[in-house]
């Protein structure tokens, strides 16, 4: 379904939990979050109602995170569930990384069709502090799995932040040479914890090109990578993967937006910036039929906002954070 901006919105982003079991300094707070009672969190039933609602006014994609998607209890049931909603084209999950070597021969067996994991630093000891205790090995087995499952491309998502992990671009980029891997590049966005200081430590995508173009070679624009998501891909001479920029600050590409997102609670948020809600876990919880399921999801896409104003507002959003909304 067209927006009022003649946007082709075709992609949906669940939160499946607010959850997670790292706490990465840019992200959440150490202690964690306040739990919500289980009894907010939407059912899997109720993730699959929507799902087919959202199906049959146009959305074609969709893509499962949080939180971190592979503590929710279920997760493989809802990949099947998912999987078979008529219209629905290709199933995506975002992850931290740390459960998938356990997982993903299931989700793959369940109709699960790509993977992104997220992952700022190839040392061990940088990755603990980062993530606040995680396993470097955890995640580079999950890397290595997925590599090996017919869940390609493989993207990784990398957040680069001035003074922690930038001087490790070289060392992903470098990644591209030797694994099939599409390593992209994220601008810190004001959200989370990092809100006070995003601005300051965010890196823009214009100064990792340069600094891998002076060390590793042109990068030749690269458009053949599937996926729903607003990366621009290039490629490095000889190599196996790409490298793609997420510009959602210097160069935002709210003009091409295709998505909304569904919160773990059960609102769809047409975008990741607006605190703009609609509630359907009230009304569906209240008996809705799919046709008013389906005209709440319309609203929404037809309330899309033209873009962000990240840049010039921050996050002023007191009630949710990217973890909530679906990062
Ligand atoms: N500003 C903005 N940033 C977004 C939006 N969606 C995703 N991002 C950023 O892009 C990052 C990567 O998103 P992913 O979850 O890997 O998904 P994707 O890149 O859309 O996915 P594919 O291209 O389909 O593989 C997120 O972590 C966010 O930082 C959005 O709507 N607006
Ligand atoms: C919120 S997490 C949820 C899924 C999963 N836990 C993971 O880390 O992949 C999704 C993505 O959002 C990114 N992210 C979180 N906060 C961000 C911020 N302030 N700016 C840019 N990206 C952010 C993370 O790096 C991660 O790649
Ligand atoms: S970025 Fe992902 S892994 Fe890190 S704390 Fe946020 S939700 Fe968890
Ligand atoms: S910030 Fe909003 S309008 Fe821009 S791409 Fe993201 S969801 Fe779309």
């Amino acid at each position: 379904m067209q927006d009022r901006f003649q946007r082709e919105i075709n992609y949906l982003r669940i939160s499946i939990t607010d959850r997670c079991n790292l706490r990465c300094v840019y992200c959440m707070p150490p202690e964690g979050v306040k739990l919500v009672e289980h009894e907010d969190i939407l059912r899997l039933e109720e993730i699959e109602t929507i799902v087919r609602a959202a199906a049959a006014v146009g959305i074609r994609k969709l893509r499962l995170t949080g939180g971190e998607p592979l503590i929710r209890k279920g997760i493989v049931r809802l990949v099947r569930k998912l999987s078979a909603v008529p219209g629905i084209d290709d199933l995506a999950l975002t992850t931290n990384g740390i459960l998938l070597a356990r997982y993903l021969k299931s989700l793959e067996e369940a109709g699960l069709n790509r993977v992104n994991i997220s992952l700022d630093t190839l040392r061990p000891e940088r990755f603990k502090e980062i993530t606040r205790g995680g396993n470097l090995t955890d995640v580079w087995q999950g890397i290595k799995a997925a590599l090996a499952s017919s869940l390609h491309p493989v993207k990784l998502n990398t957040v680069i932040i001035r003074g922690s992990n930038d001087d490790e671009i070289l060392d992903f980029a470098r990644l591209t040479m030797e694994f099939p891997l599409h390593v992209r590049f994220i601008e810190l966005m004001p959200i989370g914890t990092c809100n006070a200081w995003a601005e300051e430590k965010r890196v823009p995508y214009y100064e990792i090109k340069e600094q891998i173009e002076k060390e590793l070679g042109s990068l030749v624009a690269y458009e053949e990578v599937p996926g729903g998501g607003p990366a621009k891909y290039y490629r490095l001479p000889g190599a196996l993967g790409t490298i793609g920029f997420i510009t959602a600050m210097s160069n935002h590409f709210c003009n091409h937006c295709n998505r909304i997102r569904l919160t773990a609670q059960g609102q769809i948020r047409p975008c990741l910036h607006s605190e703009w809600e609609i509630d359907l876990k009230g009304p569906l919880r209240q008996g809705a039929r799919e046709e008013e399921l389906q005209a709440l999801i319309s609203q929404a896409i037809q309330g899309k906002p033209r873009r962000h104003s990240m840049d010039s507002e921050g996050w002023q959003d007191q009630r949710r954070s990217m973890f909530q909304i679906g990062g």
